[in-house]
C-alpha cells in the first residue's frame, strides 16, 4: 500500500496493492490493521455507495457538524471522479484551502478526508459509482455544506457552474463564511 499525503496536514491519498494474474486482479481495499498504523487510527461504523448516471455530477461540499464529524474513505467502483476535501478545522495553518484527486475504478486509489474537512466530488465519466466508508453514523440533523462553487475556496472543477448537475439542496447552499456557527474543529 502507498500513502501519499499532501501539503494540508491529515489527509491522504491511499493506492491498495493489486496483485494481478490472468483472472484480473485482487486488492485488500481496506485492513482495519493497515489503515490504523499507516494512515489514520480511526474506525469506521458505516459504508456508503452513490451512483451518479451523468458525467459532470457534483455532490458537495458536505459535512456533519459536531459531535456527528466523519471521516471518509472514498473510493470509485465505476468510472471515475475529481474528489475535493477542504479543511474548515478552527485554527488549522491550512483553513480554507483544499485538496483534489482524481479516483478511478482503474487504479483503484483512496482519498482519506478526515474529521473537520468538507468533503464533494465531481464525476468525470457517465455511471460512476462512488463507495466510502465513514467514522460516524449518518445524521440528518447534523448535515450540513458549502456551496461547491464558493469564490473563497476556488476550487477548479472541470464543470462551470451552470454545467454542473447539482441536487437542489446543494444548488442553495451557503458560502463557508456565511456558514452558521457552530461548525468548526479545532486543529
Ligand atoms: C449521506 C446519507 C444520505 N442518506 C439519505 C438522505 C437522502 O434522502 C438521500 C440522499 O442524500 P444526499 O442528497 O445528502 O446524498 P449525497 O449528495 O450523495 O451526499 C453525500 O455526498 C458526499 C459528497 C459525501 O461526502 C457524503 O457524506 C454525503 O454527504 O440519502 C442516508 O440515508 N444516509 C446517509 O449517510
Amino acid at each position: 500500500m502507498i500513502v501519499r499525503t499532501f501539503d494540508i496536514r491529515d489527509v491522504a491519498l491511499v493506492i491498495p496493492d493489486r496483485f494481478g494474474d490472468a483472472r484480473g486482479h485482487f486488492s485488500e481495499t481496506w485492513s482495519d490493521r493497515r489503515f490504523r498504523e499507516q494512515v489514520a487510527d480511526v474506525g469506521f461504523v458505516q459504508d456508503n455507495q452513490s451512483l451518479s448516471r451523468r458525467k459532470g455530477t457534483v455532490r458537495g461540499l458536505h459535512f456533519q457538524r459536531p459531535p456527528a464529524g466523519q471521516g471518509k474513505l472514498v473510493r470509485v467502483l465505476e468510472g471515475a471522479i475529481l474528489d475535493v476535501a477542504v479543511d474548515v478545522r478552527a485554527g488549522s495553518p491550512t483553513y480554507g484551502r483544499h485538496v483534489a484527486a482524481r479516483l478511478d475504478a482503474a487504479e483503484g486509489a483512496q482519498l482519506w478526508v478526515p474529521e473537520g474537512f468538507l468533503h464533494g466530488f465531481c464525476t468525470l465519466e457517465d455511471d460512476t459509482v462512488v463507495a466510502y466508508k465513514v467514522t460516524r453514523y449518518y445524521s440528518a440533523e447534523h448535515d450540513a455544506g458549502v456551496a461547491f462553487d464558493d469564490p473563497d475556496i476556488a476550487i477548479d472543477w472541470p464543470v462551470t457552474p451552470a454545467e454542473a448537475i447539482l441536487s437542489d439542496k446543494d444548488r442553495n447552499l451557503p458560502r463557508l463564511a456565511d456558514l452558521p456557527a457552530p461548525f468548526a474543529w479545532t486543529a
